[in-house]
């Protein structure tokens, strides 16, 4: 069976204290509570920015002013691979909230804790824990 490919963006949302907007998946999604990076699946007839900037106006609130490609890359899951774009948001109108009535949280860069996201995640975090001067 050939798996299916879904494109999914996601905002690496940092203010100005060094801290990242996070959430935490609803009962009934896949990987029900893990932390993740607010986002979605990009839909048909759009380009991944334009998906990041409705899935974080849907999921939480914010207006994005200005979105750069973090990293993409190809992740495997049992049932389908992922293509995902990260994108560093810096620059948003509004105050972050779970619209979906998810928990957020403000979490220091340096303290990201890999263990929390889905498996998909452990790159990424390793390389902004890495920016911080962290040592895992
Ligand atoms: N948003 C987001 N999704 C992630 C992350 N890491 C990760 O493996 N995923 C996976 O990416 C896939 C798509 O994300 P999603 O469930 O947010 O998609 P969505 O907002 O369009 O949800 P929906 O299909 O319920 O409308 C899921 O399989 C999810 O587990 C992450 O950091 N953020
Ligand atoms: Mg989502």
């Amino acid at each position: 069976m050939t798996k299916k490919l879904v494109q999914v963006a996601a905002g690496i949302i940092r203010n100005e204290f060094g801290q990242i907007y996070l959430t935490q998946r609803l009962e009934g999604q896949d990987f029900a509570q893990s932390l993740e990076f607010p986002g979605g699946k990009v839909d048909q007839g759009e380009t991944p920015e334009q998906a990041l900037k409705r899935e974080i106006e849907e999921e939480i609130g914010l207006h994005v002013l200005s979105a750069v490609l973090f990293e993409q890359f190809l992740f495997e899951y049992p049932t389908k691979i992922i293509h995902f774009y990260f994108y560093l948001v810096e620059e948003w109108i509004g105050e972050p909230f779970g619209r979906e009535g998810q928990e957020g949280f403000w979490v220091a860069q340096n303290e990201l804790d890999a263990g929390l996201f889905p498996p998909a995640n452990g790159k990424l975090i390793a390389r902004l824990k890495a920016e911080c001067g962290s040592v895992s």
